[in-house]
């Protein structure tokens, strides 16, 4: 299935990179830069560096209101751990007892307790090892790998919400021997968590193969850049057909406001339920077993503050693992289930072989093509270089605020850049989601799905090994950006740039998440092992092409500084698109992720095929402890991750549900 989202788009205030006073925000600039003139100072005749440092001026005041502001009141969650477990060592204090205790308050997790706890019987335990993602202004860190906080990836991704290819889920029912995931029967888990927000500007969609009462709001709530609908038709000219909706009944498609899995699920209503007890800065390090029996049985989590400092235990009828694809392998193995050999070497008891713990680790390896914006309208200061970026930035953020103030909800363009891909300030704390934006830096505006063996696209190219779901599955994703990055959005570019990225849906190169230590406090190694298998590299090699091709289309083409051959940038390497040798070592040189780790904990019929759970997500030969995560997924999805774990995690919570209704 060929695709292409198109987003919602106000660019109109960005169209110079120096301080201009009618370029600049007006509802910010206006009225400072009128009290200037008032105190008798005329703001135009004034020379750059002053003009800069006014706008300094301006910069602290607004940071003032905008970070200072009064913070909203907290949510109801226990940061007191006395009042969710028993202290280790103090055995006068009786153990905390609950039904079910998720592990992880990430994307999966917070929808899984937020809907086992409508149960009023069912008394559910989140532990998360983070604080509220709307209170931790340096939680975001890729994957896991740094500070953690509850929503987990959802509450700083790029918020593309297409869901993958239909057949993805046809296989995962094949591989399961489960029916119950094909996406005739799975899709409506979809459907349960979303809501999907019609807009004018996009008609052509089958709102009825839409979630419309779901917790996480899907839609075109973004704002789009002159250069990415320009991509579009770019797209378009090189032989991609336009599609109105990626998931919708005729496939891959789909685009989103962010939506976290807190701000969705963990409302203050779902708060207030006695039967939930959300737990921050809470870390399991161990899932207790009773060995006694013929089979283990999980029946505690093990969790602490910090390493060194004291644990606590709760016990539960069922402990769900929801730590992502890197922590529910970690948390696996330290508690000694996984392959005994390597929990042998780090001297771990074994509670239970199960080869496949930590194995299969899937992720999307991805290429970045660095282009020049010619144009000099990029959103380049929302990675401020300069005082004059700084300042736009600033306008932007009161746009931004102002226009939440009126209850914007996205759909609408008055929120000015900021509303694109950034998660507003209503349902958050302060600056906090301004702090994820500028840091997170992952900004897809509009992307197509393709395959690697199009005819069209790539006459004459031999066909490659194809993993991919299905006959009419995409394995190549390519997405834009308004301005070009490095190194994970660490490097940025001090000029007015563009950016087109490719992903491989369907890699058939895997690695490994490894224990480095036994102690639960020192985090796994995580080797991916990215285009370990050359039939990797040859698909992203044609992926680099067809991106290069698109730059060279219009109207894209016009946006773009052709005749720019520094080597910073790649208009030089346009004659690339006839050597294959050369495409294939840029791909080897550039290699980055698009931070989709799956697989880890592998769903399926058996231990020796592999597999870490059954189709229950329950971890074979153990008792009592299920896995509800990406790192069930039997394979990587052909696109964007976070919907099948919510999916998954609506799905798990009907079948707890009526388990615990049956006994
Ligand atoms: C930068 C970035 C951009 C992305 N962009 C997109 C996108 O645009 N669209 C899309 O669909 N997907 C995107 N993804 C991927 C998607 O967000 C993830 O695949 C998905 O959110 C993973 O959900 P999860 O439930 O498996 O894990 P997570 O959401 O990572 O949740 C795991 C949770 O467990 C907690 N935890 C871990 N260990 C412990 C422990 N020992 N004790 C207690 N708590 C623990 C963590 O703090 C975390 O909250 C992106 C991911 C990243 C990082």
């Amino acid at each position: 299935m060929i695709s292409i989202i198109n987003l919602k788009y106000n660019h109109s205030n960005f169209h110079h990179s120096t301080l201009n006073m009618p370029d600049l925000f007006p509802t910010f600039t206006t009225p400072f830069f009128n009290l200037i003139e008032r105190l008798g100072i005329p703001v135009q005749s004034l020379s750059p560096t002053v003009r800069n440092l006014l706008a300094g001026v301006a910069l602290a005041a607004l940071l003032r209101y905008t970070f200072l502001a009064k913070p909203k009141k907290a949510p109801r969650y226990v940061s007191n751990l006395d009042n969710v477990g028993a202290k280790v060592g103090q055995d006068s204090i009786p153990s905390k007892r609950y039904d079910v205790i998720v592990v992880g308050g990430g994307t999966s997790g917070c929808a899984l307790a937020a809907r086992l706890s409508e149960d009023p019987n069912i008394r559910v335990l989140l532990l998360e090892a983070g604080g509220s993602g709307s209170a931790l202004p340096a939680s975001v860190t890729p994957a896991g790998f740094g500070p953690k906080m509850l929503g987990g990836c959802s509450s700083i991704n790029a918020q593309m919400a297409q869901y993958g290819a239909f057949g993805d889920f046809d296989q995962w029912a094949e591989h399961t021997g489960d029916e119950s995931w094909a996406w005739k029967n799975f899709g409506k888990y979809f459907r349960k968590f979303e809501s999907y927000q019609p807009h004018p500007d996009y008609p052509g969609i089958d709102e009825s193969a839409r979630g419309r009462n779901g917790p996480v709001k899907v839609g075109f709530y973004n704002t789009i850049t002159d250069k990415s609908r320009a991509f579009i038709q770019a797209a378009k000219g090189v032989g991609i057909p336009e599609t109105k909706d990626f998931n919708g009944p005729n496939g891959t498609n789909g685009v989103a406001r962010r939506v976290s899995s807190e701000t969705a699920y963990l409302t203050p209503e779902v708060l207030a339920r006695p039967n939930l007890t959300v737990a921050i800065n809470a870390t399991a390090t161990r899932v207790i077993f009773d060995t006694s029996g013929s089979k283990p049985r999980a029946t505690a989590v093990e969790f602490g503050r910090v390493a060194g400092g004291p644990r606590w235990v709760a016990h539960a009828k069922e402990i769900v693992l929801s730590g992502g694809a890197v922590h529910s392998p970690h948390l696996l193995m330290v508690s000694g289930v996984g392959p005994s050999a390597h929990l042998k070497s780090h001297n771990i008891p074994i509670v239970k072989d199960i080869p496949g713990v930590g194995q299969k680790l899937y992720d999307h390896p991805v290429i970045d093509v660095y282009l020049k914006d010619a144009s000099s309208t990029s959103s380049k200061f929302m990675k401020p270089q300069s005082p004059s970026d700084v300042v736009k930035l600033i306008g932007a953020i009161w746009q931004y605020k102002q226009a939440t103030k009126k209850g914007w909800q996205g759909g609408r363009d008055e929120a000015g850049p900021l509303g694109m891909n950034v998660r507003t300030l209503k349902h958050t704390q302060c600056g906090t989601p301004v702090l994820i934006f500028l840091l997170s830096i992952q900004f897809g505006e509009a992307a197509a799905f393709v395959r690697s063996d199009d005819p069209v696209l790539f006459p004459g190219a031999p066909v490659l090994p194809d993993s991919t779901s299905a006959k009419d599955s995409p394995d190549l994703e390519i997405f834009s950006t308004p301005f070009a990055y490095k190194e994970h959005g660490k490097v940025v570019f001090n000029e007015h740039t563009f950016a087109l990225h490719v992903y491989l849906l369907r890699p058939s190169s895997y690695g490994a998440v490894l224990l480095r230590s036994s102690d639960p406090w020192v985090q796994p190694s995580v080797n991916p092992n990215y285009l370990k298998e050359p039939e990797d590299i040859k698909k992203l090699a044609r992926g680099v092409k067809l991106c290069l091709r698109i730059a060279q289309e219009q109207p894209l083409a016009k946006y773009l500084a052709h005749d720019d051959k520094r080597e910073l940038y790649d208009h030089g390497k346009y004659h690339y698109v006839n050597d294959d040798e050369a495409l294939e070592k840029l791909v080897t040189e550039r290699v980055e992720t698009v931070y989709h780790p799956t697989t880890t904990c592998r769903m399926g019929k058996s231990i020796e095929d592999g597999d870490v759970v059954d189709s229950k997500l329950r971890v074979f030969g153990i008792d009592g402890l299920r896995v509800c995560d990406a790192s069930v997924f039997p394979w990587i999805v052909s696109g964007h991750t976070a919907g099948a774990c919510f999916a998954t995690a609506e799905k798990l919570a009907d079948e707890i549900k009526a388990e615990f209704r049956a006994t």
